[in-house]
C-alpha cells in the first residue's frame, strides 16, 4: 500500500515523516526528489536557466533557492512555469524509488507529496493522509521556522489549497496541533489499524 501524505506548509508533513521512519517505514520525500531533480546537470536544472536566467544561481553554480522562491512564490504565472519543469521528473524519481521499495518487501511505502491534492496526483497513491494543523497555528510555525515576515508566509501558505480543503479530500488526518507526543501516539494508531486489516 502507497500512503500519500500531504497537508500545508508547516503543518508537519516532515514531523510525521520522521514518525513513520523510526517506526520503519519507508518515506518517499517529494521535496528532496525536487531537490535532487534541480541539481547541475540535470534536464529540469537546464531549463530553469532557460526561463528564468543566470542571476537564480548561486556563485558555484548552483540554483539558488530564495531568489528563485522570491520569483515564484509572488507571482502565480512563474510559479506554474516552474512546477511544470520540476514536476514530471520528480514524480518520475518517486516512482522508481517506490518500485525498489515494493522489491525489498516493504508492504506500507508512505509519499510525502506537499502538493498531491492541487496537482492532482491521487493516482500515485492507495489513500491519502492530512497532517494538519489550524491556519494560526501553520502561520505560526512558518514565521518562525523560516524567520519570514507575515506577508512572505502568507505568501506561501496561499500558494497552496487551505489546509481546511486538504483536510476534506482525506481518508486519515493526523492533527499535529498538539505535542509532538500526541502526534506520534496519532500515528501509532494509525499503524496499528493498519496491522489489524
Ligand atoms: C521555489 C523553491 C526553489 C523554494 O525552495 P525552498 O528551499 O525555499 O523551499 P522547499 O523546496 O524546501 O519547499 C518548502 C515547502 O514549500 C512549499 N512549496 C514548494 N514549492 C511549491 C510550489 N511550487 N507551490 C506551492 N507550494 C510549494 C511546499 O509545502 C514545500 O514543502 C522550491 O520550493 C521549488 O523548487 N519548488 C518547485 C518544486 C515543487 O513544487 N516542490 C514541492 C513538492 S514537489
Ligand atoms: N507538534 C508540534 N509542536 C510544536 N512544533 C512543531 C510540531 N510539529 C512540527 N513543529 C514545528 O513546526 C515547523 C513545521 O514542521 P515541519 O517542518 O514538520 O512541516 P512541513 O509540513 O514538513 O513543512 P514544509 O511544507 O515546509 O516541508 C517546524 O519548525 C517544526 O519543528
Amino acid at each position: 500500500m502507497i500512503l500519500g501524505l500531504t497537508g500545508g506548509i508547516a503543518t508537519g508533513k516532515s514531523t510525521v515523516s520522521d514518525i513513520f521512519r523510526n517506526e520503519g517505514i519507508p518515506v518517499i520525500d517529494a521535496d528532496i526528489a525536487a531537490r535532487e531533480a534541480v541539481e547541475p546537470g540535470e534536464k529540469a536544472y537546464q531549463d530553469i536557466i532557460n526561463h528564468f536566467g543566470l542571476s537564480i544561481l548561486n556563485e558555484d553554480g548552483t540554483i539558488n533557492r530564495e531568489k528563485l522562491g522570491e520569483i515564484v512564490f509572488n507571482n502565480e504565472k512563474e510559479r506554474k512555469v516552474l512546477n511544470g519543469i520540476v514536476h514530471p521528473a520528480v514524480r518520475q524519481k518517486m516512482k522508481k524509488e517506490a518500485e525498489c521499495c515494493k522489491k525489498d518487501g516493504h508492504s506500507l511505502v508512505v509519499m510525502d507529496i506537499p502538493l498531491l491534492i492541487e496537482s492532482d496526483l491521487f493516482h500515485m497513491v492507495d489513500d491519502v493522509l492530512v497532517v494538519y494543523v489550524n491556519e494560526t497555528i501553520q502561520l505560526e510555525r512558518l514565521m518562525e521556522r523560516n524567520s519570514y515576515s507575515e506577508e512572505e508566509a502568507l505568501k506561501r501558505i496561499n500558494a497552496q489549497l487551505s489546509i481546511e480543503k486538504k483536510r476534506s479530500y482525506a481518508s486519515y488526518v493526523i492533527d499535529n496541533s498538539g505535542s509532538r507526543e500526541e502526534t506520534q501516539q496519532q500515528v501509532k494508531r494509525l499503524l496499528k489499524k493498519f496491522e489489524n486489516n
